[in-house]
């Protein structure tokens, strides 16, 4: 059995949780972050927000890789209408927990796939719903005082000790974690670039 890319694939994300989720099909690819500011622009809805900045970031690559077709994303957490990025201080992150604490919020990760060489740029925006259990101040005060937060949209990691504030998820698990890979597979093989085979002789 095989999974085969025909094009030379470049994930432009710093996220090691794409890269590991990309890995998890054995596929082949390179990863060079494109290092944007993740700035917001007023007026903005969260989808279109995460959905500019996956084009800027595939472009921004595909820019100085023309050949190759070029992934990039975006990921926010959405509470009560206000969007939450990556805390930057322990204050964030207790802050952004105790809006998500006993609450359900929603995660948008936008995706867009690039080649200049093929003239070819799709995006896609995918939402999980995310319910959270009300959170003690102790655990609040433990998690903050981890690494975890702070890399991470909301504050918190789904794949990691922030599993444990979740009651419920509707939608897309690996969305929430950063790259909805059920729906980047089927978009690479949409675009004729991704195939799968499969030969009973070899197992
Ligand atoms: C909600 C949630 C987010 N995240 C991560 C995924 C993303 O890495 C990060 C959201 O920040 P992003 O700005 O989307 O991505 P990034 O800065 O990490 O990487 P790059 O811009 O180079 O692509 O939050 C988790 O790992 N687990 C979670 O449960």
């Amino acid at each position: 059995m095989c999974i085969r890319l025909t094009e030379k694939l470049i994930l432009a994300s710093a996220s090691p949780r794409r890269a590991e989720l990309l890995r998890l099909l054995g596929l082949d690819f390179d990863v060079i972050p494109s290092h944007m500011d993740e700035a917001s622009i007023h007026g903005e809805t969260p989808p279109e927000q995460v959905l500019r900045l996956s084009r800027e970031k595939a472009g921004r690559i595909a820019d100085l890789f023309p050949e190759a077709m070029v992934l990039g994303a975006d990921t926010v957490v959405v509470i009560g209408g206000r969007v939450l990025g990556k805390p930057g201080t322990v204050e964030d992150a207790r802050e952004m927990l105790e809006a998500l604490s006993g609450r359900e919020h929603i995660v948008f990760t936008g995706f867009s796939l690039i080649s200049r060489r093929l003239e070819l740029q799709v995006s896609q925006v995918v939402q999980s719903a995310v319910l959270f259990k009300e959170i003690p101040e102790d655990e609040i005060s433990w998690y903050v005082h981890s690494e975890e937060p702070y890399d991470k949209a909301g504050g918190y990691a789904v794949q990691g000790m922030g599993a444990f504030f979740i009651r419920e998820i509707r939608g897309s698990y690996t969305n929430v974690m950063g790259l909805p890979l059920s729906e980047v597979v089927e978009t690479l093989k949409d675009l004729g670039t991704l195939t799968f085979s499969g030969d009973s002789h070899d197992r």
